[in-house]
């Protein structure tokens, strides 16, 4: 699914109008019904309603729902900002007809605004895609007065006071919803984790607005859907042997983290792989041959940590069809040359993660040699480590994709949302997962799961894309069987599904 920035979405609804061909009135009246659709889905009318418009054409959706619920018996107030002495031309419409059916409040001074309650649900239609600047006066009086109160807060389109597509400044007054619901595409602001008390849980609605508009609009940013991670899932063919689906090697472990390799390596076992091939430290040989017997085991000359050289064969990483490297790998000097010797005769793109980014980090030069299409998967400690510190979330995607162009590597940059970035500098984020997976192990998973797609042949790029859905899904799964306190990086593992 695209993300298109505020000046596309207004071509779009524009394009809309023009090629639908479709009056601008009752494209608002289509927006505000697919809002009252999922508000009387969810909500009893016995629920009191307050709703705030503005003057723009969110004021006008909020007067349009107002009108839609009164009409069907609901208990609503409406309050109407006056921080301007005009309204937009589908607003003021709207007002006149709502006039017909109530008598609005009208919020010129801190006085008239009235006082919400905790069983109450506050409508939050004040600003929306159209913000040009801070909020202030009357507008951030009514905002505050909004996030003081105990009443559930529900925004249309956006949050009034967030931008949709670019950084708001420390102390700008925004609404904080518990949820939004946006029209037609997701907007960039919700996927950035600073935004998250601005957003609350978001859904979006689809208004209908032009397909050919989308489709032929360039932007780098994309939200990958349960449609999207589903076409890039390929199907066996019946014919297929394990020689199809690729020899992947983990290169993971050190003395006292060897849970690290057996993590990756269950992953990948059950994410598809057709061999498995994993190097520990001697000290991890007996736990992997016996915990994890479907994989082969190349145990390292040294005892606690990774040299790369084995007794069974020297190092030739050119056999196998992806590498994975780093969960648990530590960084001792050993380890270090070993990541050399990888990157200098590794020929074909390789996963790497966890403490092979902290080396590379330390050892910049390193940086130059990774296979052009190589994935790295930073958490943002990381990512920070191999790059600088950033101003805001939108200055990190910067960075993010600079960086993935830069060095011709997949860069996934993980947390809510992982953002995946391209070496031609589109972004792709996530739309799996859930805070039960903040826990010790599941990035070590994701690592398992990446390798073994790059392994069957996926581009880089897609093995990303789809590992990451993937990982988040079967998080979604096992919270949805054990709620997120109890998640462990085994049940994802467990509820890896790859019939979705
Ligand atoms: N495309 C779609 O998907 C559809 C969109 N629809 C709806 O339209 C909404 C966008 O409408 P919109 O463009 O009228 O913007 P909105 O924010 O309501 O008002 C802008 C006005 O506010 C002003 N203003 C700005 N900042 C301010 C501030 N801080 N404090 C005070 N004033 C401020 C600004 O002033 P100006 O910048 O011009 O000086 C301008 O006059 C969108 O969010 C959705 O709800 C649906 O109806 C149909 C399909
Ligand atoms: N709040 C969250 N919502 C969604 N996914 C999350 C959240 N927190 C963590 N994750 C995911 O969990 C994984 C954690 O990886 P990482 O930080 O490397 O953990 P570890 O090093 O312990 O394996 C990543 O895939 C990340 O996207
Ligand atoms: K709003």
């Amino acid at each position: 699914m695209k993300i298109l920035n505020v000046n596309q979405i207004r071509e779009l609804d524009q394009y809309t109008i023009q090629h639908e061909p479709i009056a601008p009135i009752n494209l608002m009246e289509r927006a505000s019904e697919a809002f009252a659709d999922w508000f009387v889905a969810k909500f009893p009318a016995t629920r009191p309603v307050k709703i705030f418009c503005g003057l723009g054409n969110n004021g006008g959706d909020g007067m349009a729902v107002a009108r839609m619920l009164l009409q069907l018996d609901y208990n609503v107030e409406v309050n109407v900002v006056r921080y301007a002495p005009r309204e937009s031309d589908d607003c003021a419409h709207n007002h006149r007809r709502l006039k017909l059916l109530t008598n609005p409040n009208y919020i010129e001074k801190p006085q008239d605004m009235p006082a919400l309650r905790h069983n109450e649900i506050v409508i939050d239609a004040i600003l929306g895609s159209g913000l040009s600047r801070p909020t202030e006066g009357i507008v951030k009086t009514v905002i505050e007065a909004i996030n003081r109160s105990p009443a559930m807060v529900i925004s249309i389109d956006i949050a009034s006071g967030l931008y949709a597509d670019r950084p708001n400044q420390p102390g700008d007054v925004i609404v904080e919803p518990d949820y939004t619901l946006t029209f037609q595409l997701p907007k960039l602001a919700f996927l950035l984790p600073k935004n998250s008390r601005y957003v609350g849980n978001w859904q979006v609605l689809d208004i209908r607005l032009s397909r050919r508009y989308i489709d032929q609009t360039r932007t780098l940013y994309y939200y990958t859907n349960p449609e999207e991670a589903r076409l890039l899932l390929r199907t066996r063919d019946r014919f297929s042997h394990k020689g199809t689906f690729g020899h992947a090697l983990l290169l993971a472990g050190s003395y006292g983290k060897i849970g690290a390799a057996l993590l990756a390596s269950r992953a990948c076992l059950r994410s598809g792989v057709g061999l498995l091939t994993v190097q520990t430290p001697r000290c991890g040989y007996d736990i992997l041959q016996t915990n994890v017997p479907e994989a082969m085991c190349r145990p390292d000359q040294h005892e606690h940590v990774l040299t790369g050289m084995s007794d069974i064969s020297g190092p030739d990483f050119s056999e196998y069809s992806a590498v994975g490297v780093g969960p648990g790998i530590g960084q001792s000097p050993e380890t270090v040359s070993m990541l050399r010797g990888l990157l200098q005769s590794l020929r074909k793109p390789a996963v790497f993660d966890a403490d092979a980014l902290n080396i590379l980090a330390k050892n910049r030069d390193l940086l130059g040699l990774l296979p052009e299409r190589s994935i790295l998967t930073p958490h943002p400690k990381e990512f920070e480590r191999l790059t600088q510190r950033w101003e805001n979330d939108y200055d990190k995607l910067e960075i993010l994709q600079d960086f993935a162009r830069r060095y011709d590597v997949v860069v996934v940059l993980k947390g809510a949302h992982t953002a995946i970035a391209t070496p031609e500098g589109e972004v792709h984020f996530n739309s799996t997962g859930n805070p039960g997976l903040s826990t010790g192990g599941t990035g070590d998973v994701l690592t398992g799961v990446i390798t073994a797609l790059l392994a069957q042949g996926y581009d880089p790029v897609e093995a990303s894309v789809l590992g990451v859905y993937s990982h988040g899904l079967a998080g979604d799964i096992a919270a949805a069987n054990r709620g997120q306190i109890g998640l462990t990086a085994t049940d994802v593992i467990e509820h890896l599904r790859w019939n979705m």
